[in-house]
């Protein structure tokens, strides 16, 4: 094998060169909210010999990032929808900004073996789907160009001229294991065009469920961790790929592991001394055939589960928890021993609590969500990041108000995200036929600019498929030309998907043709000839 022919001297000034402009790029507009945990040289020294393949990444991210940025300044908002189909992509080109692909699709659409959102597909089934939605987005694009330049000028104001080209955003979810694995997985989604990926702090394998139970989120360190792999990743492609930092830590029930005292204060033990261990009492009541869930619940209630303030709470005398209270407000986080330590010299009963007693038979920790916890992880993270999104159960709006404001306070600039998630029940969530007609509105004016109802492909492409089928298979094709044929034909311009010439691209093809013939498509005379000006 030859070796580089490049002297010691020469390696050194391209290394410096590099350092320079990674510094350069780090201090840009764009970039200058982020804060690394490394430095420019460690980026430099950890980039191959080539430059990666980020420069439709790096476009489309930069293109997404002004449009949040124009929302932001007119609080308005886009409002996209999720899907996996390039077909469906096209059209949404009329209406959306941005294309969003959706890990919970994928999982049903996009995989050998379907199944519910347990973000258990392979790492790269996301970044695949990118790839394949960009190359589409591209194709669209080719053929609009095409069709417009066999046009003279004069004829071109009257044809369409979408942006086919919309910044897509994907579901990285939990980065799928090991750091290595957040990393491989954040360059496949360079490569493949995206411009932005969320990443959460969930626990891998545990999305939706537990033993039958709520989520399990990883430590905070873990999550930091997490995004600092996909930080990380960009930075050594160069690109100006977003990150979004999403938390679904609201309404979260289990946390894997208490090694960051920052998670501390949320971590749920019994109070009630003489209590089993709850892996054991609900292995005894297994082999008697009980009901788990309310034999949990019974031991819950046995347990008196609390956090440590509770427990506090719960033995102190008003002055001593107001006098233990006030010194835990000294210090932006604590460890349970050194709240162990101030409940010692404030409080004279002695405080039993335990939270190895409630810990699952998989390990895990119970854990007490509230916004406040919510907004502690997400303002760790956002340096990170370029969005926020917390990821929530239900669409409370004191909740979604608090959040907001309370991230805003520390970094008022910071733009949002928001999922319409499946399920939510407006109804019940307290929203009134009014209140949902501006919602989108009303959260634009907290800053949360790209708002997303994520599985539309499941429930709109559903419902429309099903009362297609139904009318298909009653009325054949009378009813085809009635709803769908007649409609789209009358319609002007008429529906994508009818006419040869523009949609379907046979034009893009007949020019490949030409020009492999060497034919000059300018010099054929057409009617519809193709002009370079
Ligand atoms: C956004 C999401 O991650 C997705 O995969 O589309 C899901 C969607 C859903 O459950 O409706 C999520 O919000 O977790």
């Amino acid at each position: 094998m030859p070796k580089l022919d490049i002297s010691v001297e020469e390696e050194q000034k391209a290394f410096e060169a590099e350092i320079a402009a990674i510094e350069k790029q780090w201090a840009s507009p764009r970039q200058a909210h982020l804060k690394r945990p490394y430095t420019a040289p460690t980026i430099a020294a950890l980039r191959p010999s080539l430059p990666s393949n980020s420069t439709s990444s790096t476009k489309q991210a930069l293109k997404l990032w002004s449009q949040l940025h124009t929302h932001n300044k007119s609080g308005t908002c886009e409002l996209t929808f999720g899907t996996t189909d390039p077909i469906i992509v096209s059209q949404r080109a009329k209406s959306q900004q941005t294309v969003y692909v959706s890990g919970a699709l994928c999982g049903f659409s996009e995989v050998a073996i379907p199944g519910m959102d347990h973000a258990d597909y392979p790492w790269d089934t996301v970044p695949k789907v990118v790839s394949k939605v960009y190359k589409s987005q591209l194709w669209h694009s080719a053929r609009q160009r095409q069709f417009r330049l066999r046009h003279p000028v004069s004829q071109r104001g009257e044809l369409e001229n979408w942006d086919y080209m919309a910044p897509i955003i994907a579901d990285g979810d939990m980065g799928f294991g090991s750091l290595t694995s957040t990393m491989k997985m954040a360059a496949e989604f360079v490569e493949a065009g995206v411009a932005m990926i969320h990443i959460d702090d969930l626990a891998i394998g545990m999305k939706k469920f537990t033993v039958g139970q709520g989520r399990t989120v990883v430590p905070t360190s873990e999550y930091l961790g997490r995004l600092t792999a996909a930080r990380m990743q960009f930075d050594v492609m160069g690109s100006e790929t977003l990150l979004l930092c999403r938390c679904d830590t609201d309404h979260a029930e289990f946390i894997t592991s208490v090694v960051d005292e920052r998670d501390h204060e949320y971590v749920l033990g019994a109070t009630e001394k003489g209590v089993q261990e709850l892996k054991k009492w609900l292995k005894s009541a297994q082999a008697e055939g009980k009901d788990l869930r309310k034999v949990r619940e019974e031991w819950k209630e046995k347990a008196g589960l609390k956090t440590f303030d509770e427990a506090v709470q719960g033995v102190a005398e008003k002055e001593e928890y107001g006098a233990y209270t006030a010194e835990v407000a000294k210090h932006k986080f604590l460890s349970l021993s050194a709240r162990r330590e101030i409940a010692v010299k404030t409080v004279k009963k002695d405080v039993f609590f335990d939270w190895e007693l409630p810990r699952s038979a998989m390990g895990q920790y119970m854990f007490k969500s509230c916004v406040k916890a919510v907004v502690e992880r997400a303002l760790v993270a956002a340096p990170l990041g370029d969005v926020t999104w917390a990821r929530m159960d239900s669409p409370v709006w004191k909740d979604i108000v608090e959040f907001h404001t309370e991230v805003r306070k520390v970094y008022p600039d910071r733009l949002f995200a928001f999922g319409y998630t499946g399920d939510y029940d407006y109804a019940k969530a307290g929203y009134s036929a009014e209140q949902v007609k501006t919602v989108h509105l009303d959260l634009a004016k907290m800053g949360i600019v790209w708002q997303v109802q994520p599985i539309w492909s499941l429930q709109g492409l559903n419902m429309v498929t099903e009362q297609f089928g139904k009318m298909w298979a009653e009325e054949g094709i009378a009813g085809y030309l009635r709803n769908v044929q007649g409609p789209a034909l009358s319609q002007t311009p008429m529906a994508d998907g009818f006419e040869k010439l523009s949609y379907c691209g046979g034009y893009l093809a007949d020019a490949f043709f030409e020009t492999v013939a060497g034919e000059s498509i300018a010099e054929k005379g057409k009617a519809d000839n193709f002009k370079r000006h």
